[in-house]
């Protein structure tokens, strides 16, 4: 599959052809230099863009031939995104955030019992402002997971994050990875993230240039920043 943006006279060739497949239920890590095309291929798997050619199938679906309403029902029943921004309307408490995806949602959980996976069980009329980086995280990853997404796609979760409050984060994407067997992919430009996968994929000027696969894996709190 590839990505090519063309502005005016100008084309970036953010994916200079990916062939890859995540497997059901496993956590991967995409690392790579900046510019390297990580964000660009989550976003087209997510649905949220589209491949300049090629295949991306989704249970024998080929996503690149879904007009535009098919990839929002596929986007909205499927797919979880969190990104590194926490994306929360501040106006809102953490139940309230959480609640306005389960509201749309086909078979979704409880706010509550999506808040209480990360740990916020307690803080669930908090706002936004009220709760740490960290909070705010895991209220975005509860809004996520609450409609039971098959996928999970993590742009930098723990990037605007210190070392202790990352770890905390990346702990709640383990539990839902291993308790619910959401497939996982998670962008990091912290190497040592990877070894909490089961794969990682090294991206290189929009290419895939090694995959590496974890015989064993660490849990985060082991992970070092
Ligand atoms: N909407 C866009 N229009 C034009 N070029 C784009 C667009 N989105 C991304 N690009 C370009 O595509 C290339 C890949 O970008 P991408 O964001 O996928 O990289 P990345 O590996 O996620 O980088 P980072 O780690 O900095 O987030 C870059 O050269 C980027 O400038």
């Amino acid at each position: 599959m590839t990505k090519v943006y063309t502005s005016g006279e100008v084309e970036v060739r953010a994916l200079a052809g990916i062939d890859m497949t995540l497997h059901e239920g496993e956590m991967a890590v995409l690392l790579g230099p900046s510019g390297s095309g990580k964000s660009t291929l989550l976003n087209i798997i997510g649905g949220l863009d589209r491949a300049s050619s090629g295949t991306v199938l989704f249970e024998g679906q080929d996503l690149t031939a879904y007009t535009d309403r098919q990839l929002t029902r596929y986007r909205r029943n499927h797919i979880g995104f969190v990104f590194q921004f926490y994306n929360l309307i501040p106006s809102l408490t953490a139940w309230e955030n959480v609640s306005l995806v389960t509201e749309v949602a086909r078979d979704p959980m409880k706010p509550e019992e999506a808040l209480a996976m990360v740990d916020l069980g307690d803080r669930m009329s908090h706002f936004p402002a009220q709760l740490s980086g960290g909070e705010q995280q895991r209220v975005a990853i509860a809004r996520a997971i609450a409609k039971r997404p098959d996928v999970l796609l993590c742009d930098e979760p723990t990037g605007a994050l210190d070392s202790k409050t990352g770890v905390i984060v990346l702990e709640a994407l383990a539990r839902i990875n291993a308790e619910f067997g959401t497939t996982t992919a998670i962008i990091t430009h912290n190497a040592g993230i990877r070894k909490i996968a089961h794969r990682v994929f090294h991206f290189l000027d929009g290419e895939i240039a090694a995959m590496e696969v974890n015989a064993e894996r660490i849990a985060p709190a082991e992970v070092v920043w």
